[in-house]
């Protein structure tokens, strides 16, 4: 028995998704134009398809899981289980207008023509707001449609926004955020189900490990305290003592975002020596 997992043959999610996978001790055997794979020493077999194409066959059963923007959920798969936020491809889905367009808040749309390549996002946002306008559905390069008399305002993903820039256009509204998921298949069997969960178990320990640093310091006996005070870890810090008397050796685990914080206080309260080490995988 193997579990199906669909992940984007080509494009953004592409090669993290492979990337994820291989951080979770999977192999595959994959030459690059094969639509499928099966994977060397886990029960998996590989999909890969086209993003926008995934929350059917999710739907269908043809595959059991997928790596997916969430984006791509709210707009084709609202119905369909997120299992695991995957925390790589982070962007919004956005409104923008032509830069010197006057613009004071989302009625100022009424009426007008917004492309974009997500029709039902945009038209549930507007809704919401109680704004009519009408749509243009275009696949992609959606953020030339302005400059070429095609829109007033488009509806597309930002990133950096240098698209947007380089387009002489201006963010107006946040939609939405999206990052990369796992998503579940309404259909998956029981035999199925234990695979993803061991499979969420690694991605678990990967992300954790991702999201943590290991730092290890020297710090005089009596100052053990102030220190430790400083320090989270998993459980509570390790002390060990060093060669040299009066002095030990103190190890834990920090958040890879409060890291350079944590050390500046961790010197003022008396830590040397302060090595940091990355994290391959934190099992919690
Ligand atoms: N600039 C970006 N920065 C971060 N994430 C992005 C960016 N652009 C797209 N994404 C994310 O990556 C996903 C895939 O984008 P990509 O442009 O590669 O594929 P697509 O053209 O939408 O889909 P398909 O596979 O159907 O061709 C998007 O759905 C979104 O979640
Ligand atoms: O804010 P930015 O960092 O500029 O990123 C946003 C751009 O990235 C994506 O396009 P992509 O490069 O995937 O090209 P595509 O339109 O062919 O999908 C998206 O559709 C935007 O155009
Ligand atoms: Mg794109």
């Amino acid at each position: 028995m193997k579990l199906k997992i669909a992940i984007q043959k080509a494009g953004r999610l592409n090669e993290d998704s492979l990337k994820i996978l291989k951080d979770c001790g999977i192999s595959i055997d994959n030459g690059k134009d094969q639509l499928k794979a099966s994977a060397r020493n886990f029960p998996l077999e590989v999909f890969y398809l086209r993003n926008g194409d995934i929350p059917q066959y999710l739907r269908d059963g043809v595959v059991d899981v997928a790596i997916i923007g969430s984006n791509v959920l709210v707009e084709k798969g609202v119905d369909l289980k997120i299992a695991e936020k995957l925390g790589f491809s982070k962007c919004r889905v956005s409104l923008a207008v032509p830069k010197a367009a006057k613009y004071e808040s989302i009625s100022d749309l009424q009426g007008k023509r917004i492309a974009t390549s997500y029709p039902h996002t945009v038209e549930t946002y507007l809704k919401e707001k109680g704004v009519e306008a009408e749509l243009h559905i275009i696949n992609g390069s959606v953020e030339i449609a302005p400059n070429i008399g095609l829109a007033d305002a488009i509806c597309d993903i930002v990133s950096s926004g240098s698209t947007l820039f380089k387009n002489n256009l201006k963010e107006v509204e946040k939609i939405l955020s999206s990052e990369a998921v796992l998503a579940v298949s309404p259909c998956i069997g029981e035999g199925q189900k234990e695979i993803l969960s061991k499979l969420q178990f690694r991605i678990r320990s990967v992300i954790a490990g991702q999201q943590s640093k290991y730092v290890l310091m020297n710090v005089p006996n009596d100052k053990i305290k102030n220190v430790i005070a400083l320090l989270p870890g998993m459980r509570s810090p390790t002390v060990l003592p060093l060669a040299e008397e009066g002095w030990s050796s103190v190890h834990s685990v920090i958040n890879k975002d409060k890291f350079w914080e944590v050390i500046d206080e961790l010197r003022q309260a008396g830590a040397e020596g302060i090595l940091v080490c990355p994290i391959e995988k934190m099992v919690i």
